[in-house]
């Protein structure tokens, strides 16, 4: 599991196809994708996530669902990103067997008390970093000083993600602040070129992630 560069579907440009979006970006070095349709009916979620997970497989792309355990389940081999909000972790552990990959939003943290959920999660996400405009409906942004004080609470060997207003620009100050990979929306799902936009964060993670371990 790869999870320097992980991008989460959304909206992509009038007359772009969101599963030749998510090849491309994959294509460039998004190694895990997760598929996040809230608008979609569960048949939909279920179709669209048998889709994306057929065309990525031969890029050897991790293939996460996010909230629905249904579509997770409907699709071989599919994750499951879940939030405080959604199904526990160890209920999607259970239901979802030892080698699936299973990720948990961080929007407090006293959620890291719950050591049920730490022990079925494979990966924590620091949600949001920062406001975006993508999801208008989060908690309060962490900030890099909260990816700070997370990277300290959280156990060394559980990899640490970032999500929420990260692009090119400030990739390398997220990872700087502790986290072992970024999370982006609009980043890729909204530039006109996927590809390239993905090759650009993968170069920035890289980069950060080798100068962090020659400190
Ligand atoms: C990788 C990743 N991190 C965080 C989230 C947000 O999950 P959640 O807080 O459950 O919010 P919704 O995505 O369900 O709106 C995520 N999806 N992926
Ligand atoms: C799904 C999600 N969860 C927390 S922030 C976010 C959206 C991040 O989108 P962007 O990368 O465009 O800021
Ligand atoms: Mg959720």
């Amino acid at each position: 599991m790869d999870l320097r560069l992980y991008l989460v579907s959304g909206d992509v440009p009038l007359g772009s196809d969101l599963i030749d979006v998510l090849e491309q970006a994959a294509l460039g070095g998004a190694a895990t994708i997760q598929l996040r349709l809230k608008g979609a009916s569960p048949a939909e979620r279920v179709r669209r996530a048998a889709e994306a997970a057929e065309r990525l497989a031969p890029i050897g792309t991790t293939f996460v669902v996010n909230d629905d355990i249904d579509a997770a389940l409907a699709v071989e081999g599919a994750g499951l990103h879940v939030g405080p909000d959604d199904l526990h972790p160890a209920a999607a552990r259970e239901a979802l067997g030892p080698d699936r990959v299973i990720g948990w939003s961080l929007h407090d943290l006293a959620q890291l008390d719950d050591a049920e959920a730490l022990a079925a999660s494979d990966y924590l996400a620091v949600s949001p970093v920062w406001p975006t405009p993508t999801k208008p409906d989060t908690t309060a942004p962490w900030g890099l000083d909260g990816v700070r004080r997370l990277r300290d609470a959280v156990p060394p060997e559980v990899p640490l993600l970032a999500i929420g207003g990260i692009d090119a620009t400030n990739a390398a100050s997220v990872i700087d602040a502790g986290a072992d990979g970024i999370c982006v929306v609009s980043a890729i799902c909204a530039a006109p070129d996927p590809y390239g936009a993905a090759i650009g964060l993968r170069r920035v993670v890289d980069a950060a992630l080798d100068e962090r371990s020659m400190r």
